[in-house]
């Protein structure tokens, strides 16, 4: 059994298939080199995957197996070891990420030139690829029909329910003592520690659990409470999905129950996790998108900002200092935290491509980079979504307004001054647009804009106007080309 993004015993589709059809399971991670030589020596989620690892170690051995860890490239390390421990079948759960189809590609051939099959499961969906499609059997790219086809298919009880791995644990067997091995240390991996523990953030399956039963418990509640930053409403379990630390079918039966039961809250949160489905099978259908492509081509028509002046904007943004405040609390929130909230999201994405004119991509890239829960599939979609050249997107002419949403997500201006501390004297009337202040309410904040906190790089009126031109232009030239 090949441990991938499923760092967990439980309810995991192909330990059970491996469990129930062989006779003795070895089990196996590899700390693959060709992700993470790539990263920074500082980063949460190789933090976050060692502390996985090693509660997964310690599970397994708990039931009377082990896990032999490796820190190497896995193309080139699973074959060989299933010859060295002399298995007839390699199990692992589904990745359809490209870059993880074209390593197993390569791992199933190297597994069939040594006469061991490669067998692979869905466990990080609850529906994967093709198994939920329109009557007349093409994909969907509306959210709501795919969501009504989803409950539908759910209906059978079958796919929300857990694999019952425990039952067949007998078959999972202790390492050979050649091959036992402890997990590394996240030095011997090359890495420093983070502020992961600060955070708060625990990894592996008990983070994942103790984070759970917490959501369970406010969970009616989400509805009303997700769209506000400073407010605990979501769950933050997508870095637990992410690593299958949290069993994504454990989290929707949950969901699907509550909601059952009435709660709206719960009903509100599964439609979130049916997202996710909806762009992992985007993105299983459309495989140019790793390759940068819009998921509408007359969207690639688009001509972004570039030069220096487009890399210091990029670079304000980045950094948080785009005198947007609320757009500042998000972006400093993800660079310190390696979370930011959906609202977040949304608006610091609408506010690159749209309020800055940049490279949606840019913006794409930054994020892969800092979020802990960044998966593929749904970060390309929320950020095709907020450039509206997505499926089912943003239409073009919405523009966030980075004033208006801070003024109705953050009305407080909480949040904001929890990540922007400069700003934290202003009232709750002109935190949200300090420019704005007067003289005098500037100076008895203790703030002088231009100094201590950046006055707006763009003005939002006229960025609109430009994005809308832009916008249009891209489209009538596309229209015509057709
Ligand atoms: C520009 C942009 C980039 C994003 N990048 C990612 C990403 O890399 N990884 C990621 O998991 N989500 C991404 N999202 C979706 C969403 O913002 C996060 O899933 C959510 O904020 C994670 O926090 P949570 O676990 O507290 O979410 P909750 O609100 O508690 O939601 C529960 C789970 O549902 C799923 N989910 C929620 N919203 C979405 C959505 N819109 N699309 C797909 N899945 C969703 C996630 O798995 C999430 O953990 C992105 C959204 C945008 C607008």
């Amino acid at each position: 059994m090949w441990f991938r993004r499923d760092l967990r015993v439980q309810d995991n589709a192909a330990l059970y298939h491996a469990l129930r059809s062989c006779r003795e399971v070895v089990c196996a991670f590899v700390f693959d080199r060709a992700i993470l030589d790539a990263l920074p020596q500082r980063d949460r989620r190789v933090e976050f995957i060692q502390e996985s690892v090693l509660q997964l170690q310690a599970a397994l051995r708990g039931m009377g197996g082990d896990l032999v860890v490796r820190h190497a490239v896995a193309e080139e390390e699973i074959a060989p070891l299933a010859r060295q421990l002399e298995v007839q079948a390699v199990f692992a759960n589904r990745d359809d990420e490209p870059a993880a189809l074209d390593r197993d590609a390569q791992v199933l051939g190297a597994l069939a030139n040594a006469g061991v099959s490669f067998q692979t499961f869905k466990d990080h969906v609850v529906f994967e690829r093709d198994e939920v499609l329109t009557q007349a059997g093409g994909v969907y790219s509306v959210f709501t029909p795919y969501k009504r086809a989803w409950m539908a298919k759910a209906e059978d009880a079958f796919y929300l329910s857990p694999y019952p791995v425990e039952r067949y644990a007998d078959a999972l067997i202790p390492t050979p003592a050649e091959h036992r091995t402890e997990v590394p240390t996240l030095a011997e991996l090359g890495f420093e520690p983070t502020n992961l523990h600060e955070l708060g953030l625990g990894g592996g399956m008990a983070g994942a659990r103790q984070l759970f039963d917490e959501f369970v418990g406010r969970i009616d509640r989400y509805d009303s409470t997700r769209d506000f930053p400073a407010v605990r409403g979501p769950s933050y379990l997508g870095v637990h999905l992410r690593f299958g630390t949290l069993s994504i079918r454990e989290a929707a039966a949950t969901a699907h129950a509550l909601a059952g039961n009435g709660s709206r809250g719960a009903a509100t949160w599964l439609g979130e996790l049916i997202w996710r489905d909806f762009y992992a099978q985007v993105m299983a259908h459309r495989p140019d998108l790793a390759e940068g492509k819009s998921y509408k081509p007359e969207y690639d028509r688009i001509r972004w900002h570039h030069g220096k002046h487009a890399d210091q904007l990029f670079a304000a943004w980045c950094e948080g200092r785009t005198g947007y405040p609320l757009v500042d609390a998000g972006m400093r929130q993800l660079v310190q935290s390696g979370y930011m909230h959906n609202r977040l999201r949304m608006v610091t994405a609408s506010f690159l491509c749209k309020d800055l004119g940049l490279d949606w991509r840019r913006g794409e890239a930054f994020f892969a980079e800092h979020l802990n829960d960044f998966e593929f599939a749904s970060n390309n979609g929320g950020w095709q979504w907020a450039s509206s050249s997505g499926c089912d997107a943003q239409p073009y002419f919405r523009i966030f307004n980075p004033v208006t949403q801070s003024e109705r997500f953050d009305p407080e201006g909480k949040f904001i001054r929890r990540y922007v501390p400069e700003l934290a004297r202003l009232s709750n009337k002109m935190i949200h647009a300090p420019w704005l202040a007067k003289p005098v309410e500037l100076e008895a904040a203790g703030l002088r804009i231009g100094h201590d906190y950046p006055a707006p790089v763009v003005d939002h009126g006229e960025a609109r106007q430009q994005t809308l031109e832009r916008y249009s232009v891209a489209r009538e030239t596309a229209e015509r080309a057709a």
